[in-house]
This record gives structure tokens, sequence and C-alpha cells, in this order.
């Protein structure tokens, strides 16, 4: 059927490459399937091939699919009824139907059930690639809207800080005043302390707010992909490399680079940033042109960057030159107070994620909270919060609807006495007693000179 259109389209088209676009043909004739698939490759899409509807289904579970193109009668079904089933499963896909020409009322009703269109067979032939370029800019506009959104509701300002400790107070004070110039700052604190929500405070109350704010986490990748990813490259520098790549040092130029957990860069890309730093200049991968950049640095580390540079872990002049403006965050549990707060705060917001009235909050359940060592941080409360929101059956977020191991702890704490303590004394005198009576209770309430009841609760209360 597409031997007529294939010439042209080879021709006119083959330059134009969609790299990391992945398509999917289910149709059972395959003779047209290979055919259509060699079409689509030369516009330089990915193109995957099922003959039916079970293997189609297992490839999109597989594979990352963005538009499929399906004919209407497969051997284990009919491409209409595949759509509303698709869409369940994987909603941002989107289903172009092949149809033959007496189907076309059926394809329609499948637009209504979330396909993107239909294509008559053997008359639309020229109106394939169009329309797949279509498809694939809805993919894509849809993946932009939904990163913006992301990043429209996670911007962070000063005003957004919770806390009133004076830690925190003290540690907004610094930042606030260090935001408004274009010095380099490096944050400090332990994991989930808010050193990325700071970050994005500074930028967006800086000069800078109106231009990128780009953030990376030198821990997640290995060092090649890091290096790429910061300084970008040159199209075949490296097998993979199909096209030139943007780095985020580039993307961040009149804006702010946020580098989180600094202390794990890779020496060899610690010398690059500090070459950088100091020039302004910096080199792709496989270029020898030097390229500039116009950036604020800001930094994050949860590590000891003074005795990771002293044992030579860390470059001592890197960490001279990001240590410029240092802000240390505290962790949650030196500013118990705030987690109030915050508590209400997450409250507030997750009870509106799940489309709930906002839950009240138990005074045991703050008490509880209180008495954690929180080793996770802000990050740590928040997610306990997120999951008593989401178990809670109540109006009211109880202790039940909290983890066993927090209450498992407090319980620890009410039993371990402090060793200078009255209670600690208490319990000791009491066990001498016993121990001198032989465990005969009247005779150790007698000689303690306190009533029988008394005791049997001391023994009770210290576990005696
Ligand atoms: N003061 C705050 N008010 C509200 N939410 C906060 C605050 N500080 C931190 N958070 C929340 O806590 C979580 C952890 O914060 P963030 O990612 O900034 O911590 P971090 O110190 O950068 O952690 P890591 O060192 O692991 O990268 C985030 O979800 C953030 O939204």
């Amino acid at each position: 059927m597409f031997d007529r259109i294939i010439p042209e389209f080879v021709v006119v088209l083959q330059h134009k490459k969609h790299p990391l676009k992945q398509l999917l043909i289910i149709d059972d004739e395959e003779k047209h399937r290979s055919l259509l698939a060699r079409i689509i490759r030369s516009e330089g899409y990915e193109v995957f091939e099922a003959g039916d509807c079970e293997s189609g289904l297992k490839k999109l579970a597989q594979k990352a699919i963005n538009v499929i193109l399906c004919d209407v009668k497969l051997p284990d079904g009919n491409g209409i009824d595949l759509v509303p089933k698709i869409k369940e499963r994987f909603p941002d896909v989107e289903i172009i139907l092949l149809t033959a020409f007496g189907n076309i009322s059926d394809s329609v009703q499948a637009m209504k059930d979330g396909a993107f269109d239909y294509i008559v067979k053997g008359n639309d032939n020229d109106k394939i690639i169009p329309l797949l370029s279509r498809a694939f800019e809805k993919v894509e506009l849809r993946k932009r809207v939904r990163d913006l959104e992301k990043r429209v509701g996670k911007k962070y300002t000063f005003d957004s800080i919770i806390g009133n400790s004076p830690s925190i107070l003290k540690a907004i004070e610094l930042a606030r005043k260090v935001s408004t110039t274009d010095a380099t700052v490096l944050l400090t604190g332990e994991t989930g302390t808010g050193k990325e929500v700071f970050a994005e405070a500074i930028h967006f109350a800086s000069g800078r707010s109106n231009n990128s704010f780009v953030a990376l986490n030198c821990s997640a990748f290995s060092k090649e992909i890091l290096e790429s990813e910061l300084f970008g490259h040159k199209q075949g520098s490296f097998t993979g490399a199909i096209k030139d790549q943007k780095g985020l040092i580039e993307e961040a130029n009149g804006g702010t680079l946020f580098l989180d957990e600094i202390g794990e860069m890779p020496l060899e890309l610690q010398a690059k940033l500090l070459r950088l730093l100091e020039t302004s200049e910096y080199l792709k991968i496989g270029d020898t042109k030097p390229s500039h950049s116009n950036f604020r640095l800001i930094a994050a580390t949860n590590r000891d960057l003074k005795k990771e540079s002293e044992e030579q872990h860390f470059r001592s002049d890197l960490y001279f030159r990001l240590n410029v403006f240092q802000v240390e965050l505290p962790s949650l549990n030196s500013r118990v107070k705030d987690i109030k707060p915050l508590t209400k705060h997450f409250v507030e917001q997750f009870s509106a994620k799940s489309n709930r009235k906002t839950l009240g909050i138990d005074e045991g359940f703050l008490e509880k909270l209180s008495l954690y060592s929180w080793p996770g941080n802000i990050r740590e409360l928040k997610n306990i919060v997120e999951r008593a929101v989401i178990l809670a059956e109540m109006n009211t977020l109880t202790i039940d609807d909290l983890p066993p191991e927090i209450q498992f702890i407090q319980e620890q704490k009410n039993n371990t006495l402090s060793a200078f303590s009255m209670a600690s004394v208490e319990k000791l005198h009491i066990q001498k007693v016993l121990n001198h009576a032989k465990g005969n209770k009247a005779e150790a309430a007698r000689l303690l000179e306190i009533g029988i009841a008394t005791l049997y609760r001391k023994i009770e209360e210290y576990k005696l």
C-alpha cells in the first residue's frame, strides 16, 4: 500500500532526525508493518513493532513509547477497544488508528475515547508523517507543561521557609543578606535540612530571579555523565554524542547554578570547576574553543568540607573558593519547637493534595514527634506526615497514624532514666530493698515505709 510513497519520504525526510522519539506500530500485516516502520525510521524515529494487541501491550510496558500507530483489525482484538485500555495504563501515550474506509465512524468514536487521530489506510499515506510529528509535539508539550508546573510549584522564597527558632532565623537572615550580591554561597547542614529550599530562596530574592535556577546533584551521576551534564559536549566527542548538547553551566547563564552534594564531585571535575570560577571560561567536551557563562554559584554539602580537604578528598583551593559565605542550616532535632509549625504546614499541604478538609492534629501526635531524633530532618518529617494523612481514618491525626518506630523510641526514652535523676536513685533503692527482702513485697514496703499499693505502682513504673 505504501510502495507509491516510499521514495519521496526517504529523500525528503531522511535528514530530519528526531532522536529519542519512540513509536510503536501494532499491525498484523507484516509486509505493511515493516514497510511503514522503514519509512518512519528514515525520519529519525525509533520504531518498535508488534503483530497483535497482547504483544503491543507488552512492548508498551517495556519501552518508553510516546506514540502508537495501531491497526483497527487485529488477530486477538480490535484497535478501537485497545484505545481506552492503553489510555488507562499509559495516559501520556498518543494513539493514531489505521482504519479501513468502512470503519471511519468507529475511529471517530475512538477519538472520543482519547485516540489522537485516525488515518484511512491507502488514502492518507501522505498525512502520516505530519500527523506523527503533531502527535509527538503534543507529547512534548505536555511534558514541558508538567516540568513548568513542577518548577512553579516548587518556587521557594524566604517567606515560605517555616521556623521561628533562633538558629533558623539566623540562617534566614544571613541568606537574605547575601542573596542580593553575586557572592558564591556554601550551604551546609545534614541531609533534608532544606539546603535546596534555601538555594531557591536566595535565587528568587536575587537580581537573577528572572533567569534560570539550574540544580544538579553531584552524587547522582558517574564522572562521565556529570561532566557532560555540567559542561555540555560537541557532536561526536564520544560514542552516543549524536548532537551538540548544552551543559547546565550554559543553561544557568544569567541565573544561578546550584550544585548539591558538591563533596561528591570527582577531583578531576573539581579542577575544571575551579578554573571556570576563576576565569568564567570552560571547555565543552570535544570542543577546542572556550565557552563563557555568567552564573552565580550556590553549592551545598552535608560533609565537613574543611576536614575533607585536609584529608585530600576535596581540593582545598576549591574549598576556599566556595567558602566565601557559608550558611549553616540547623538540624531538626536542634530546633524541636519548629516541629509543630512544620507539621501543621505539611498537614495542610497533604490534606489539600488528597482533596480532604485540613485534618486536625492531636497533641499526643505532636508530642511523639518531638521525642524522635529525626536523622532525615525535614524531609523525613514531611514523609511521615504524608503517610499519616493517607492513613488517617478520622478528621484528626493521632498516635496510631505514626510509624511504629516513633512510638517505640518514645517508650525507650521513658524507660531510660538519666543516671542523675531522682527517679533513677529511687529505682535503685527500691531494687536494693526488694533484694534485701528476698522479693517479699510486704516486707519491702514495710522497710521502705510506703504502702504496698505504692510499691506495686513503683515496680510497674520502673519495670522491676
Ligand atoms: N523550612 C522549610 N519549610 C518547608 N519545607 C521545607 C523546609 N525546609 C525543607 N523543606 C522540605 O524538606 C524537604 C527537604 O529539603 P531539601 O531538599 O531542601 O533538603 P536538602 O538539605 O537539600 O537535602 P539533601 O542534603 O538530602 O539534598 C523538601 O521536600 C522541602 O520541600
